[in-house]
């Protein structure tokens, strides 16, 4: 790849809250950062085959999304204003029974898209077809953590968990190394511990971590406190799931105990704000948890409900809510919101020596937000103006292992056109099929 040489307003490098780089300049060798710091400070002997001169914009690393199903994109508007076990049981279920091979990729390709305009370079994806979710995040460009959904509970337990060993043997470090994957129980309620167990060793085996979705609602504590004892946190540490790497998606209803063993065992937390409040799940006690040393990153979860895949709407949103449920406008400040979305989630995903913030020798995943537009005038604090004041539609450029997939706001990788025609016969066609 050629060498390539950004020049831009500032450098968030998200290492730390005072490295804000005035005037500065990022060079970019093959898909990694060679060198971050102002302009005129990058070494002689870099001779970049491209300049790209934006002295209006704003570089910071590429949005780490830690929680998503992005093929439900195509479930966008289908069901909405449900209680999670009713919507999962009554209309997503079934719906996903019918869904065939072509429209996990087309669903996938469109969620990439649309990642892609909003900054998101990397997603932890749980889904089914795996094998499609790859060939779609491997052609949009991106960068990816990718499992294969398992519901333990029932006659499709091993099967799934065949499909995932196959699926990580396949693709594990594939995408010149832009995809890796994980193991994915589904939940405490649908993976009894037998089947945790089973799990576990399977990923210690195989040397990957662990998606999967935790203490997300009352219902489900209450389910799993009624059958065994102990609250959902409390399983998975008797389960022995915490020995392995674990990404835990929601994280919602915590006691004192589980906020220490989450921090304890430095689980990674997707926080999906958007997705709580749609489904009334509740707010996840997130302030507490990076109080007590927790490793917080941000999702979206699927497009079904939330209803899209927007990280910057979704930073605002966590930090708004925040200090709406703590009644303390301290919390979360604009700093960390956007750390959670850059540097602390791809902590939470393992990941950060290779992505999460501009430093030299880490992955060359850079987004550049173009600040010249009146909702962004006048600027006192930088952080703030993008928490609080930006919008997905300013990021202009995008760039995800060295590689420019958005330019201007045009996708480089996919044809935006074909995309969304192809969602759309997919979507129709699965609908048709469920009133058939
Ligand atoms: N149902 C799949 C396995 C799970 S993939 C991930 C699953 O998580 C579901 N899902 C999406 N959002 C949520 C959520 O917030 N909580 C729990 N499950 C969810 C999603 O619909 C999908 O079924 C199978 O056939 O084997
Ligand atoms: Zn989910």
């Amino acid at each position: 790849m050629a060498d390539l040489l950004i020049k831009c307003m500032a450098v968030l490098t998200m290492d730390s809250e005072g490295d804000i780089i005035n005037h500065g300049e990022i060079a970019v060798r093959d898909n990694l950062i060679y060198h971050v710091g102002p302009s005129g400070s990058t070494p002689a002997d870099f001779k970049p085959e491209r300049v790209l001169d934006y002295p209006r914009m704003v570089a910071m690393p590429g949005l780490v999304n830690c929680h998503t199903h992005a093929a439900m994109t195509l479930f966008r508007g289908y069901a909405d204003d449900l209680p999670l076990m009713q919507w999962l049981n009554d209309k997503i279920w079934p719906l996903e029974a019918l869904l065939i091979p072509e429209d996990i990729f087309q669903g996938t390709l469109l969620c990439c898209a649309e990642m892609i305009r909003g900054g998101t370079t990397t997603l932890a994806d749980m889904y089914v077809e795996m094998d499609q979710v790859a060939r779609a995040v491997d052609e949009a460009g991106l960068r990816a953590v990718l499992c294969r959904g398992m519901i333990g509970a029932g006659p499709d337990g091993e099967s799934a968990l065949a499909e995932s060993v196959e699926f990580i043997q396949k693709w594990h470090c594939s995408a010149g190394g832009r995809i890796t994957t994980m193991l994915g129980p589904h939940a405490p309620y649908t993976c009894p511990p037998v089947y945790l167990k089973q799990v576990i060793a399977a990923a210690k085996e195989m040397g990957v971590g662990i998606h999967i979705h935790l203490a997300e609602t009352v219902d489900e504590v209450k389910e799993i406190s009624d059958q065994y004892g102990k609250t959902p946190v409390a399983l998975m540490e008797e389960v022995g799931l915490f020995e392995l790497p674990v990404l835990a998606a929601h994280c919602v209803h915590l006691s004192d105990t589980d906020i220490d063993i989450l921090a304890r065992r430095q689980v990674g937390i997707a926080h999906n704000p958007q997705s709580n409040m749609k489904l009334a799940s509740g707010v996840a006690p997130v302030s507490r948890l990076l109080h007590s040393g927790a490793l917080v990153g941000l999702g979206t979860d699927g497009a079904a409900s939330n209803n899209n895949v927007d990280m910057l709407e979704e930073m605002r949103t966590a930090a708004l809510l925040q200090k709406l449920h703590t009644c303390d406008t301290s919390v979360l400040p604009a700093y960390q919101a956007l750390h959670m979305a850059t540097a602390g989630g791809a902590r939470a995903l393992g990941m950060q020596e290779q992505i999460g913030r501009l430093v030299s020798g880490l992955k060359a995943d850079i987004i550049l937000l173009d600040m010249h537009q009146p909702h962004l005038y006048p600027l006192f604090d930088i952080y703030a103006q993008i928490v609080y004041a930006a919008a997905s539609s300013d990021v202009h450029t995008v760039l995800v292992d060295g590689r420019v997939v958005m330019e201007n706001r045009r996708i480089l990788t996919l044809d935006e056109d074909v995309v969304m025609a192809e969602a759309q016969r997919c979507a129709d066609a699965l609908v048709q099929r469920s009133n058939s």
